[in-house]
């Protein structure tokens, strides 16, 4: 278990990014189970999906998701901010099955390591700038895809032949226009996602360095 010094109350930011399934959450959560009590939060960028109220349901399916622009990137920036200053955060929720952001928010408080997990954090340089680490997870695609459907199904209320659409459609080509380019800005890349227990002794020893310096 790893531990760091919660007295000065800037809380360091690292970033995950990769393919969408690649295993973003997965790195995210393994990482803060090796600290102890609250030291880690975690923010996933889709929180920060542009709110669609103004559009019908059926409108709303046919948004590119996997669009830079898709996200409002300038709450994200103000909540980084505020929470760099030491103040807590009503983080906006995401419900999937209605493609819109929800009406509740969660509370996020200025831990000393604050996790940002999600496919389009690379994009832009006043963002990326705001890292103290940059990780890549390089998972195969295909692998990718067949955790989507299985997810998407279970858990986001999609049909096997909706998830393959938008695979087509958007998912994979976005990918390869945005987020693949952006590993290039990482300063770790990471073959096959958070299950490798070698990467994540790596990896929490330098956080605990990053906050502790
Ligand atoms: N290394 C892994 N091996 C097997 N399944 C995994 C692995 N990592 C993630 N998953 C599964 O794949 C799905 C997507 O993982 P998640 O971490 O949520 O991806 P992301 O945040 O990148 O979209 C989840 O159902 C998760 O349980
Ligand atoms: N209404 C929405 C919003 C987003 N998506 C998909 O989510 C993916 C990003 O989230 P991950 O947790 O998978 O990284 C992205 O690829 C969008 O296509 C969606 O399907 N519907």
């Amino acid at each position: 278990m790893n531990n760091v010094n919660a007295s000065n109350n800037h809380p360091v930011f690292i970033s995950i990014v990769g393919a969408s399934c690649s295993g973003k959450t997965a790195l995210a959560r393994n990482i803060a189970k090796r600290f102890s009590g609250s030291q880690v939060s975690v923010i996933s960028e889709d929180n920060y999906y542009k709110r669609q109220d103004q559009l019908t349901p059926e409108q709303r399916v046919s948004i590119n998701y996997d669009h830079p622009s898709a996200f409002d990137h300038d709450l994200l920036l103000e909540h980084i901010a505020k929470l760099s200053k030491g103040e807590s955060i009503d983080c906006p929720t995401y419900d999937y099955s209605l493609h819109n952001r929800s009406e509740t928010t969660v509370e996020v408080q200025a831990t000393p390591v604050i996790i940002c997990e999600g496919i389009m954090l690379y994009q832009a340089e006043v963002l990326r700038n705001l890292f103290a680490l940059k990780l890549f997870v390089d998972t195969p695609l295909d692998i990718c895809l067949a955790r989507r459907i299985g997810r998407d199904v279970s858990e986001r209320n999609r049909s096997v032949e909706s998830v393959l659409t938008q695979y087509q459609d958007t998912v994979r080509p976005m990918y390869l226009e945005f987020i693949e380019p952006s590993k290039y800005y990482a300063d770790i890349i990471l073959p096959m996602g958070g299950h490798n227990e070698i990467a994540l002794d790596v990896l929490s020893s330098k956080i605990t360095q990053l906050v502790n310096r």
